[in-house]
């Protein structure tokens, strides 16, 4: 219901306001067209008014004082109606839509006749409670409408409000006016008064200080407003006032390019989206980083709302043509996409590297520069409460559809129809097809040199340790019976990932070995070189579903996929939150490698270093994927040898198939230039690298100086790719900093150890009294009794032992 009161203002509509605040919350005005000179006037007053009111009408007592398209303008910029009174010339009634013209209303009172009494009683004349107390349920909402709470006004609380344009209620509990934020600080600005259709209920808009509405904190009496682009603006602002240190947001605060180079590769990436999920994702980046740049220079989303609204109330539309450069874009981007040979390839990489702003290059900060190395080591990971909330569907799902669930989710999300999510072993010669012999005798190489490593590492004795006379300690490993093997396939197929994992496996005699890998998109198969290592590491399936829906499968089974005790293998932010996830749940009952995401690299490099080395390395894992990140920590190196790097990054990754990835991945990747050789160990130590490449004269003598990091890298001809590949060690390492506190794969995480003990009476003489003596103070008189009963039996105590 509209007020029942709406103040009418001329050109000295600035002092009306001042003098009489209280007008505001009637949350329209009127202004009289006729205190206007021209249609840029009235424009000018539009803009000014439009922060205090939500809408703004214009009272036309003579139609021709403007022309149809001044009119035009007037509703096209913010006018939400027009007040007359008399008919429109027929050519205005055709082209302004009738809901948007009304007769002046009788409310209508020019704001010089307005006093806070009469504003008042209008008002209290108008509502009316049926309640016994006579008090007025009262919704209480933030400029966006967003339910803050529910109280209750009395008819003097309510004067109070309006006179003070505050939030003031009536306290039931405490019978009395309620001055909100008296005692907390959490003061209300009101906005405006609105009353329901039956005139029993009112509506406070209010802007709300301090911590929130609620009396426990919260910015609502229903909790937290932490969901949707409001709970974004919350945290944003919350970042621009706290600056935390290392926080992505906080970089992008100080950095506007990067902040606006990401609002223009979030918006390509939406455009070319196809999916729900994936156009939701787009869509959901792009809007963060445009809250971000709307933060960032003090625009609310109360504003781009208002926008919004006086944008929706245009009665004209432009013909919204896109601007040439951008049709150009897309159009010679569609064509060099067309195809995936090496001509559509080479068009895409030139299209990409044109202009000096797409240079490749990483951003560079000193070691002395606290933030700056903040923010360079960390990791541009998304939120784990972010990516459950998309996670936790799915294992729902496939914990309570099985096999279907997995077809339907293999469809969705790796676009490939299956009939039967699982291969079993022998597995069918169609399935080999297009293996080459020189890809077999490169696996197969690879698969001796990981066997021989893995096998070395396999303790075959117990372990055996007399502690006392009488006390022998042994442990002694088991397999673990059935284990889940994740094999990555979703921007790059890993068949060498599979024998990272079904070797050690096979070494450590694990009973039963299941794959799990996603389908190509291509023919919905597994890649035959997948099939291969499955076949010689003697695995009994292969699961044809990725992400989060091959870890639940593996974790709780489905119809024909076997329930297994430990799932390992890396994969992307899906993979790795469900087995987190799987992992915590007890009904699962499965345990996890570690936690394997996307891949990093650390280099270590000094002044003698080769440049196309450092580059090559960098690149190397730079190009797994846009949540890959590389930093180059270099000793001493002169300008000139930055310089260099840059250039050799730059020169390689252009030429790299996944150009795409490298760049994004380079955006939030850094040369950090230190002095000393310990002072770059010890920021490779804090970073815990999941790959560290040693780069450095005699590298082999700093590798002592390492704490924290899952496989290193030794010297100039030790590229990292020979760890992912042949060399023998395990690729399968921990990121994110868990390297910590992980290993990388090893035998014994395919095992686990038990532990055994025999104590003779002698054993029993030995220590008894110790245990005994623990229990008690632990309170544990049953632990006390199991020694005590066969000590005496043994005539180990006196008589009178108590
Ligand atoms: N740390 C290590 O030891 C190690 C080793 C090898 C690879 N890696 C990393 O593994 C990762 C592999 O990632 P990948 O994406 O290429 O393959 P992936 O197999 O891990 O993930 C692909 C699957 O993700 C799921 N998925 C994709 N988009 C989704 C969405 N919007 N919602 C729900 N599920 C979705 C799909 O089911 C798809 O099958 C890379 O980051 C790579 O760097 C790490
Ligand atoms: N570098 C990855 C581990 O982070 C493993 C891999 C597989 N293929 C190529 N690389
Ligand atoms: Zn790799």
């Amino acid at each position: 219901m509209t007020f029942p009161i709406l103040p009418l203002l001329g050109a000295d509509y600035s002092a009306a306001l001042e003098a009489k605040p209280f007008i505001k919350l009637a949350g329209e005005a009127v202004i009289d067209a006729s205190a206007f000179a021209s249609e840029d006037d009235v424009l000018q007053v539009i803009r000014s008014l439009a922060e205090n009111f939500r809408y703004v009408s214009l009272v036309l007592n003579a139609a021709e004082q403007f022309s149809l398209d001044q009119l035009v303008v007037l509703l096209n910029n913010g006018i939400y109606r027009l007040y007359v009174n008399s008919v429109l010339p027929q050519e205005f009634q055709d082209t302004i839509p009738a809901s948007r013209v009304a007769a002046i209303p009788a409310s209508v009172t020019p704001a010089a006749q307005i006093s806070l009494e009469s504003f008042t009683k209008v008002f209290l004349d108008l509502i009316e409670t049926d309640r016994k107390d006579g008090l007025y349920t009262t919704l209480v909402v933030d400029s966006n409408e967003r339910c803050l709470g529910l109280v209750y006004s009395s008819r003097e609380s309510i004067e109070q409000a309006i006179a003070k344009q505050i939030g003031v209620y009536f306290s039931r509990s405490r019978n009395e006016i309620w001055v909100k934020g008296l005692t907390s600080g959490n003061t209300q600005t009101l906005l405006s008064i609105d009353v329901d259709c039956d005139s029993d209920a009112l509506k406070f808009t209010v802007s709300q200080d301090g911590s929130g509405f609620c009396h426990l904190g919260t910015h609502t009496c229903f909790g937290d407003l932490a969901y949707g682009l409001n709970g974004l603006e919350h945290t944003l602002n919350d970042r621009k006032a706290n600056a935390v240190q290392g926080s992505y947001t906080n970089r992008l605060f100080n950095d506007e390019t990067l902040l606006n180079a990401k609002i223009k590769e979030e918006a390509e990436e939406l455009t070319e989206a196809t999916s729900k999920d994936e156009l939701a994702w787009e869509a959901a980046d792009l809007f963060y980083f445009a809250m971000a740049r709307l933060v960032a220079n003090g625009v609310s989303l109360q504003d781009v709302e208002r926008n919004l609204a006086m944008k929706n109330l245009k009665i004209t539309r432009r013909k919204g043509d896109a601007k040439a450069r951008f049709l150009t874009k897309a159009t010679s981007k569609d064509a060099s996409a067309n195809g995936n040979g090496p001509a559509a390839k080479k068009a895409k990489v030139a299209e990409r590297t044109l202009g000096a702003n797409d240079k490749i290059f990483l951003n560079v900060v000193s070691s002395s520069d606290v933030s700056g190395v903040t923010q360079a080591v960390t990791r541009p990971i998304q939120k784990t409460s972010e990516i459950m909330h998309l996670v936790n569907p799915i294992i729902d799902s496939v914990r309570s559809k099985g096999d279907s669930a997995l077809i339907e989710l293999t469809k969705k999300f790796d676009g490939v129809e299956l009939k039967a999510p699982v291969l079993e072993a022998p597995f069918a010669a169609e399935y080999f097809e297009g293996l080459t012999e020189e890809m077999k005798e490169s696996l197969d190489l690879s698969i001796e040199n990981v066997r021989k490593f893995h096998a070395a590492q396999l303790q075959k004795k117990p372990l055996v340790v007399t502690t006392q006379p009488g006390v022998i300690c042994s442990r002694f490993p088991r397999a673990i019976e059935k284990v889940g093997l994740y094999i990555p396939g979703g921007t790059a197929i890993l068949p060498s990932t599979a024998l990272m994992l079904g070797v050690p496996a096979q070494v450590a005699g694990c009973k039963e070995i299941v794959f799990a890998s996603p389908p190509r998109k291509s023919d919905g198969k597994v890649s035959p070189e997948v099939v291969y290592v499955a076949s010689k590491v003697g695995a009994s399936k292969i699961v044809l579903a990725g992400g989060a829906q091959a870890v639940a499968a593996m974790a709780y089974g489905t119809e024909s996929v076997p329930k297994v005790d430990k799932i390992l293998g890396p994969g992307n932010q899906f993979v790795t939150a469900a087995k987190m996830y799987v992992q915590n749940d007890t009904q699962a009952l499965c345990s996890i490698d570690m936690p394997a995401g996307p891949s990093e690299v650390l280099v270590i490099a000094d002044e003698d270093a080769d440049v196309d080395f450092v580059a090559s390395d960098l690149l190397s894992q730079a190009e797994h994927g846009i949540d890959s990140q590389v930093i180059l920590v270099g000793v001493k190196l002169s300008d000139k040898k930055i310089q260099e790097i840059q250039e050799a990054v730059h020169r390689q990754a252009i030429a790299l198939p996944r150009v795409d990835i490298v760049r994004q991945c380079i955006a939030h990747s850094t040369i950090i230039r230190c002095e000393t050789y310990p002072e770059a160990f010890d920021m490779s130590n804090k970073y815990a690298p999941e790959h560290l490449i040693l780069q450095i004269n005699e590298a082999d003598r700093y590798v002592p100086l390492v704490d924290n990091a899952g496989s290193i890298f030794v010297g100039a001809y030790t590229p990292e790719s020979c760890g992912d590949y042949s060399s023998g060690t395990n690729h399968t390492l921990p990121t994110y900093g868990y390297a910590r506190q992980y290993s990388g794969a090893n035998t014994t995480t395919f095992q686990k150890f038990i532990t055994s003990q025999q104590v003779t009476s002698e054993g029993l003489d030995n220590i008894g009294k110790a245990v005994m003596c623990i229990a008690k103070v632990e309170g544990l008189d049953g632990h006390r009794n199991a020694v005590k009963i066969r000590m005496s039996k043994l005539g180990l105590l006196p008589k009178d032992f108590e």
